[in-house]
């Protein structure tokens, strides 16, 4: 059989705990060939535009993400081939000049807000997975991390979450969730659905006999 990498698609709305997930899954194969994509690095670049017109761009919408690269990239793993990933200021709103040289592995998990959205990376995904939480739930957690991490301001969360997240969550993250083959719902410490899911990817390794 052609050894072929598992990609693993997770995602869910902001704040719902994809990267809780992603990381949870991820600790529990450590050790062994498992990376991690996050479709945040691939925002288009913006270093062209000043800060200020940076702060106008719609970061929930499909159009703000670089998915011909994060495509082209997730081909090259699946060929086993090493990329440079991209890496993403939130502080910033655009890429830094860095990127990191990143060696292919047996099992990728991409995670992000829109990567069902797009059925070309749909196409590439073995399993695919939506963390479901309630919005209020997401707000608030959403609200703590932006300013404990993301250099953010109270009043600048809310008023991008009421005028940008919020619909655009309603508009094209919600409704991906036909797509996906398992809902987890509240997210990051919902340790059945994660131990449901190492076990499972455990067995499609097994099966292609790369544990
Ligand atoms: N089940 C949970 N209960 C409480 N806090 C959580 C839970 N899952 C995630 N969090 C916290 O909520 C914040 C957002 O979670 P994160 O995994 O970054 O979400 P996402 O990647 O979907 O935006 C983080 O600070 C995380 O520690
Ligand atoms: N410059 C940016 C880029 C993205 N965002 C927000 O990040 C959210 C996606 O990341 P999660 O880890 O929360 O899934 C998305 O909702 C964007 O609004 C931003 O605020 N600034």
């Amino acid at each position: 059989m052609e050894r072929k990498p598992v990609v693993i698609g997770v995602t869910g709305g902001s704040g719902s705990g994809k990267t809780s997930v992603t990381k949870s899954i991820y600790d529990c194969f450590k050790g062994h060939s498992i990376m991690i994509l996050e479709q945040d690095y691939y925002y288009k670049d913006q270093t062209h535009l000043p800060f200020e017109e940076r702060l106008k761009t719609n970061y929930d919408h499909p159009l703000a993400f670089d998915n011909d690269l994060l495509i082209e990239h997730l081909k090259r793993l699946l060929q086993y081939e090493q990329i440079n990933k991209p890496v993403y200021d939130y502080a910033m709103h655009t890429r830094s000049n860095e990127v990191i040289t990143v060696e292919p592995k047996d099992v990728i998990i991409l995670e992000g807000i829109l990567v069902l959205e797009d059925e070309r990376l749909r196409n590439l995904m073995d399993i695919k997975l939506f963390v479901d939480t309630d919005a209020d739930l997401r707000i608030i957690r959403r609200l703590s991390r932006d300013i404990k991490e993301r250099g953010r301001t109270l009043d600048s969360v809310i008023e991008q979450y009421v005028g940008v997240v919020r619909p655009m969550h309603n508009q094209f993250i919600e409704p991906t969730k036909r797509y996906a083959d398992i809902i987890i719902p509240e997210g990051g410490h919902n340790h059945v659905a994660i131990d449901l899911m190492v076990t499972k990817i455990q067995t499609i390794l097994e099966q292609k006999a790369f544990l």
